[in-house]
């Protein structure tokens, strides 16, 4: 049993806090905490919901059409996967600030109540000012402290989670924080308050220990800091995750945890490459991470090639040499490490190009010219016959060409790639049905193939679109339960848009609808499958 230390509630809680054995110094002591589970729960449960975390700050990007009070995203998407947001939701802007933005009088009245009645003021003299999430979370903590809004027990569990204030020195970024928080200080007008090297402190504590605010559907907002998620320790292969609602957070198991066993959630991308799972983590959280898949190095699907290096066609070998040559980035990047041969640093230095292109089409807004510079990086990873296709950062290219062929209305094309994914990555990916990412992605698919069967132009003949949304619409409304859980707006949202589609086969087909939906599903979905062989990469 893990040694603990006092943890919100009774014996009888879902989780405590207590020393955990994975956060060592080098000399192996424990300099930790983490989250362990207080009984056993199985795959797909909740261990613990909260009404809102602590704090909340929305991207610079998300302040003009997201609410900063619940966190509705009004931003409906183009083939209505957002189904949980209410139709016409709309934000004003907060006549005092002119930052924030609420969906209604309530939100901007809860908001205003929680602390934003001690910054508004002070926010208006900023608001030509561009403040990053991260300056606006830690403005908020510091405000609602000093007007007692923040209890004793709360701001001191927050005070326990670690700064990292020494590696943010030895890295050379400690600088770059106190001006942060200079600035801070002033905007919150805290000063008389709090010192400005409890400030930098609080600073840089929110940077390591926030999480990302996300939809339901799991589209990034900006970010969440609370004292309890806070203390939650990472593993690439995760027994638990974070989904929220609004405002509102659960706490979920992927897989069955046992009394006293600590819960991990992934604060990465738990598909890249060995290599790349260690340097982000050591890069931003500053550990190197031992979990029961790191432990295992590179020998997991997600580092498999589709060929042996050594087996690269010469032209690549020559591209690859030519990085090399030149000195590139890429080619020098240890988040791409894959071995010390000379083939093995070639594949590295493409794989290293691969990743750097996926970066560079994060930064591009224009939907257009992301498609263009996604299709150059699925070139690369496909032409140079490397990559299987759910090694990254071929799946994750994909993703998003999916999402920016849906911004610029090119549907067909967005479904062929989505059965591509359906067929060949998901399953590899994540290979739980319930799995938030493949329920999610499902979803998306299954939204998409309803806006098709409304649309006039066949798919493909043979292919009955209808039918093949509502298999994925059954397949979510089942796994969308150990996902989001029963009684979650998602679940809700699927389960009600299963039962509309349905009456509407009723009142088509009559009393049979069920037995020919039954028998039509099968072929539909080897036809949907095979969808997926439409695209070449
Ligand atoms: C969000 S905090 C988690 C709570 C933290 N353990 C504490 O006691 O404050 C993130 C930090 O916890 C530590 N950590 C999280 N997961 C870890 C892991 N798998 N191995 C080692 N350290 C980890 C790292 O120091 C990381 O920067």
């Amino acid at each position: 049993m893990a040694e603990g230390h006092k943890s919100p509630g009774s014996k009888a809680s879902p989780f405590y806090l207590a020393r955990s054995k994975i956060c060592v110094d080098a000399t192996g002591k424990c300099i930790g905490d983490g989250m362990f589970a207080g009984c056993n729960f199985g795959a797909g449960e909740n261990i613990a919901a909260m009404h809102r975390p602590l704090v909340a700050s929305l991207d610079t990007e998300r302040l003009p059409d997201t609410c900063a009070n619940c966190y509705t995203w009004t931003e409906g998407s183009s083939i209505g996967s957002r189904l949980y947001v209410k139709e016409g939701t709309k934000v004003s802007q907060c006549a005092g600030c002119k930052r924030f933005r609420y969906c209604s009088k309530a939100c901007q009245k809860e908001a205003w109540n929680r602390g934003h009645k001690h910054e508004c003021k002070n926010l208006r003299h900023v608001s030509d000012k561009e403040l990053p999430k991260a300056v606006l979370a830690t403005m908020e903590l510091l405000i609602r402290r000093k007007h007692g809004l923040i209890p004793d027990p709360v701001w001191d569990m927050l005070q326990r989670l670690d700064t990292h204030q020494h590696d943010f020195l030895k890295n050379g970024k400690y600088g770059g924080i106190e001006l942060m928080a200079l600035g801070t200080s002033q905007f919150s007008f805290t000063q008389d308050t709090f010192d400005k090297d409890f400030v930098a402190a609080m600073y840089a504590r929110v940077l390591t220990n926030s999480l990302t605010l996300i939809t339901p559907t799991f589209d990034p907002l900006g970010i969440v800091l609370d004292p309890t998620l806070g203390h939650i320790n990472h593993s690439c292969d995760p027994n638990a995750y974070i989904v929220m609602e609004g405002p509102e957070v659960a706490i979920r198991t992927l897989k069955p945890i046992r009394k006293d066993e600590e819960i991990y959630i992934c604060y990465i991308e738990p598909t890249n490459p060995y290599a790349r799972r260690q340097s982000e983590l050591s890069s931003r959280w500053f550990f190197t991470c031992k979990c029961t898949k790191c432990q295992k190095g590179a020998g997991l699907p997600e580092d498999k090639w589709a060929i042996k290096p050594k087996d690269m066609e010469k032209r690549w070998k020559e591209v690859a040499d030519n990085m090399i040559e030149s000195g590139a980035d890429s080619a020098r990047d240890p988040a791409s490490f894959v071995g010390e041969s000379s083939d093995e640093k070639r594949v590295a230095a493409i794989q290293g190009r691969a990743f750097q292109e996926y970066d560079e089409t994060q930064r591009i807004a224009d939907p257009e010219q992301a498609i263009k510079k996604i299709e150059d990086g699925m070139r690369l990873c496909y032409q140079s016959g490397l990559w299987t296709m759910y090694r990254q950062p071929y799946a994750a290219f994909r993703d998003d060409l999916i999402v920016n062929m849906l911004t610029v209305g090119n549907f067909q094309i967005a479904l062929a790639h989505c059965a591509k994914r359906y067929k060949y990555i998901l399953p590899k990916l994540y290979p739980q049905t319930g799995h938030p990412i493949r329920v999610v992605q499902t979803w998306q698919t299954a939204m998409l193939a309803l806006y098709l069967a409304n649309e006039e132009k066949p798919v493909a003949p043979g292919v009955d679109i209808p039918v093949i949304a509502y298999m994925l619409v059954m397949e979510v409304n089942h796994a969308a339960r150990l996902s989001h859980g029963e009684n979650s707006a998602f679940a809700r949202s699927v389960k009600a848009k299963l039962e509309e589609m349905r009456a509407q086969f009723i009142s088509l087909l009559g009393e049979k609808a069920d037995e020919l939906l039954a028998n039509g599903i099968p072929p539909q979905r080897k036809l949907f499958l095979e969808m997926g062989n439409w695209m070449q990469y």
